[in-house]
């Protein structure tokens, strides 16, 4: 099969009556959602002059954007979830490389998308920008906004009647190497960048992710991440191709672990692929003192370190979960290595990131290209990403010809992560290259120092940052222990160059939208305060 919608089909033609997606109140059954998908398809399709066309979409995690996504590609077209939280001004900046054909979105945001729209004609229309004048009623601000980005709302699409033709059309024309989506990472450096994923990456990795952790008709993943992230594709594309369940759960949960856990109970959840920061509020909160996940089997978790000891509270509360730490960028579709966890760590020990997934090679390379046991990790496969949107300067920097391979073309992606090989021939992350530190004339990885403070029992969660202007170490810390004695508790466990230089105790760590510890923001709010 060359495209994901074959099979998205075959699920509906098995198990039309399953639910597909489900939130609290509402849910949709596989054939309801084809039907929509398809009338909203239609609806796109039959006003787009040309296909194969980035649609960006603007509506929040809900039924309506799981079929708002189905029916871009229904279209003929690719998609673009972007977050609805974003400010106006970040949008502006993907939409300069992005050059979307049209907005989808709903009508509770008729006002933000007249102000998207209102900067793409700043120049070309002068005097008489659409935000300056007064629309009384929505009709009037509906029509307006047609004349700049072509605007759908998905309501309108439900009196659609299908074109079984023009729909058939369009997808014999799909090649597997059009792209499905583009997804916008927030780009370590500020400026946002598109990784566009084909309709084969999504395709070979759902089989890798599908098989490895065996999803099926009886799963029910209880949704944490926001789809403009990439770990929201194996949840969601895994639920579309087996008939599982994807049951959102909504995020004002993961701020109270108790109503989280009897949320997942309400909706017999089995299975939860989150951000490690989501699952250590859990463990932080003592939280299965209280209250159990009943239908719990699987927990996957990737995005960030997920820390050993809040691992361990999970394993010993719950022991006959199968728990799996995965790991890898948006550039290889979501994952690239996976460790099923199947022996016990003490606290300050780290996870291992595990071996590669199938289908897909690592390769360490060490700074002048030669394979070794450490150093940064390159990935090769049919996963990877066909680069960035619109942007070739910085594809040519990542995706680049194997080092270790000159006889024949080959493209690797250089993920800017280090990593080494243990003795049990299981790789271990050691930290991404940009956050390296170099004090007192010693390389030291962030993450070491983090591991070995956050095994403190008093310590719920910390960060290393290091200021380059000072020559600074900074841990800011959220736990029960004052700075003076955890800086004379960390003398005991971390050579000299690695104690950091202030211990900054925080309330509560900032989560960025994707709900991974927002490093950024932590560093930023820093400075600021500090007038550095
Ligand atoms: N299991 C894991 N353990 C440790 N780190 C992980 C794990 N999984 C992912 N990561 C880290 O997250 C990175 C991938 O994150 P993602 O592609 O979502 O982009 P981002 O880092 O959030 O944003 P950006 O690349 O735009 O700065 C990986 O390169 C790695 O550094």
């Amino acid at each position: 099969m060359k495209n994901i919608l074959q099979y998205f089909e075959k699920t509906c033609e098995q198990f039309p009556n399953h639910i597909a997606v489900a939130n609290e109140s509402s849910s949709v059954t596989f054939n309801d959602l084809k039907t929509r998908s398809q009338q909203a398809g239609t609806m796109i399709a039959s006003e787009l002059k040309q296909d194969s066309l980035p649609v960006a979409i603007y509506i929040d995690k809900s039924l309506a954007l799981v079929e708002a996504m189905l029916s871009v590609l229904y279209s003929g077209n690719f998609y673009v979830v972007l977050d609805t939280q974003m400010p106006v001004e970040r949008v502006r900046r993907i939409f300069e490389t992005l050059q979307p054909a049209a907005i989808l979105t709903d009508k509770s945001y008729i006002d933000k998308v007249e102000s998207i729209n209102s900067f793409k004609n700043d120049n070309a229309i002068n005097s008489t920008s659409i935000t300056e004048q007064s629309c009384e009623n929505s009709q009037i601000k509906e029509d307006k906004l047609k004349t700049f980005y072509k605007t759908f709302y998905i309501e309108d699409s439900i009196s659609t009647e299908i074109d079984t033709k023009l729909l058939g059309r369009l997808r014999s024309q799909m090649t597997e190497r059009d792209p499905a989506y583009i997804l916008y990472t927030s780009g370590s450096t500020g400026q946002p960048k598109g990784t566009v994923i084909s309709h084969r990456a999504l395709i070979a990795y759902g089989d890798w992710f599908i098989h490895a952790f065996d999803i099926n008709e009886r799963t029910v993943f209880g949704s944490q991440t926001p789809l403009y992230f990439s770990m929201s594709v194996s949840d969601l594309y895994a639920s579309l191709r087996t008939g599982a369940t994807y049951q959102i759960i909504p995020k004002k949960y993961f701020s109270f672990p108790m109503q989280l856990i009897e949320y997942l109970n309400t909706y017999k959840i089995n299975t939860i692929y989150w951000v490690p920061s989501a699952l250590n509020i859990v463990a932080n909160w003592d939280t299965f003192a209280y209250i159990k996940p009943e239908y719990l089997k699987k927990v996957l978790f990737a995005g960030e370190v997920m820390p050993v000891k809040q691992l361990n509270y999970w394993r010993k509360a719950l022991p006959d979960v199968f728990y799996a730490n995965l790991f890898g960028p948006t550039e290889t579709t979501d994952i690239c290595s996976y460790y099923v966890v199947n022996r016990t760590f003490s606290d300050d020990e780290t996870l291992p990131i595990g071996v590669a997934c199938s289908n897909c090679d690592l390769i360490i390379a060490d700074e002048n290209g030669k394979e070794a046991t450490s150093g940064e990790l390159l990935v090769r496969g049919p996963f990877l990403a066909d680069g960035y949107y619109h942007n070739p300067e910085k594809t040519a920097e990542v995706f680049v010809q194997n080092p270790l391979n000159d006889a024949y073309p080959e493209i690797v992606y250089r993920t800017g992560d280090l990593v080494y090989r243990g003795e049990d021939g299981l790789l271990r992350y050691q930290g991404r290259k940009d956050f390296q530190i170099k004090h007192m004339g010693y390389r030291i990885e962030p993450g070491e120092i983090e591991a070995a403070i956050g095994a403190l029992p008093e310590i719920h969660a910390c960060v290393c940052i290091y200021l380059e202007t000072t020559d600074e170490i900074l841990l800011f810390y959220q736990g029960k222990i004052k700075q003076e004695a955890l800086s004379a508790a960390v003398s005991g466990k971390l050579p000299a160059y690695m104690r950091p230089n202030k211990f900054i105790r925080i309330r509560q760590m900032p989560y960025n939208s994707n709900g991974k510890v927002d490093r950024k923001l932590l560093k930023t709010n820093y400075l600021e305060e500090n007038q550095l």
